[in-house]
């Protein structure tokens, strides 16, 4: 059986560029149309990506018909208004990484996916890669024993004029941009939520963004 699904790309930055060419390789999933805040980017966008509908706002692309799903691609502090955006207009969604700034927003946007019966889902790509898939299979098949210790982890130097890991209020700071891929990955291992979280890192001194973290989760298994 193939299905096929019409595509909305909400922000056309970097990780859009990425997610398209991406899709591109997927049978059945069709790019349809794309949004941005300026309309000259979206139709840049557009004309690389062979995508015949631009907009120049995000509403124009959630209110589309003919879009099946929105893929968010902003900023961490934008993905709350925009999944609550398409999820208004009906249109499942997949959202980059962090879905939400925090728990509130997080349950806020699941409570109206489930109500609407709509597809939600952060795009936590590692979750699919091959290894990964493979680890958890072992995990369930016991092969692997009992676990005791899980180590991840996950660093990169950014550039000093990265403002969206930079600056707070752009959502920045090293836990949700890269932290969350090692966090998943344990979250893959275990089942259980742990019972006790200690944390100890560094924070900016200018924009109190966090620079480095270690955490230390204790599940009971
Ligand atoms: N899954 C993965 O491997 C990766 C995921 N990501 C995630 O994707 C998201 C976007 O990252 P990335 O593509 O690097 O980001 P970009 O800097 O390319 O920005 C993405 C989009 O956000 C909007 N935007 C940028 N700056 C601002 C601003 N100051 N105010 C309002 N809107 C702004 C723009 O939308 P518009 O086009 O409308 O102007 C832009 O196209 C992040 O949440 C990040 O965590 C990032 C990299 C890898
Ligand atoms: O998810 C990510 O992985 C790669 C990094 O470059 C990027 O900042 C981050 O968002």
């Amino acid at each position: 059986m193939s299905t096929s699904l019409k595509w909305g790309i909400l922000g056309c930055g970097r990780i859009s560029n990425d997610f398209v060419m991406g899709l591109q390789l997927v049978q059945g999933a069709h790019v349809v149309a794309c949004a941005s805040r300026d309309l000259s980017t979206a139709q840049t966008f557009g004309q690389t990506h062979d995508i015949a509908t631009c907009y120049d706002t995000y509403e124009a692309l959630c209110a589309d018909p003919a879009v099946d799903i929105v893929y968010i691609g902003t900023l961490h502090t934008l993905h709350h208004p925009h999944a609550l955006l398409a999820l208004k207009h009906n249109k499942h969604v997949l959202v980059e990484k962090p879905i939400a700034m925090n728990e509130h927003q997080l349950s806020q946007i699941v409570a109206i996916a489930r109500e609407k019966q709509l597809f939600l889902m952060e795009a936590m790509w590692t979750r699919f890669f091959p290894a990964v898939r493979r680890v958890r299979k072992l995990l369930k098949q016991g092969i692997l024993g009992q676990i005791h210790c899980v180590k991840a982890d996950m660093g990169f130097a950014f550039a000093a004029n990265a403002d969206r890991i930079w600056k707070r209020s752009l959502g920045g700071g090293g836990l949700l941009d890269i932290g969350i891929y090692p966090l998943a990955f344990v979250s893959m291992v275990f089942d259980e939520e742990p019972v006790h979280v200690h944390a100890t890192g560094e924070i900016s001194k200018d924009e109190s963004v966090d620079i480095y973290a270690v955490v230390t989760l204790h599940i009971r298994v």
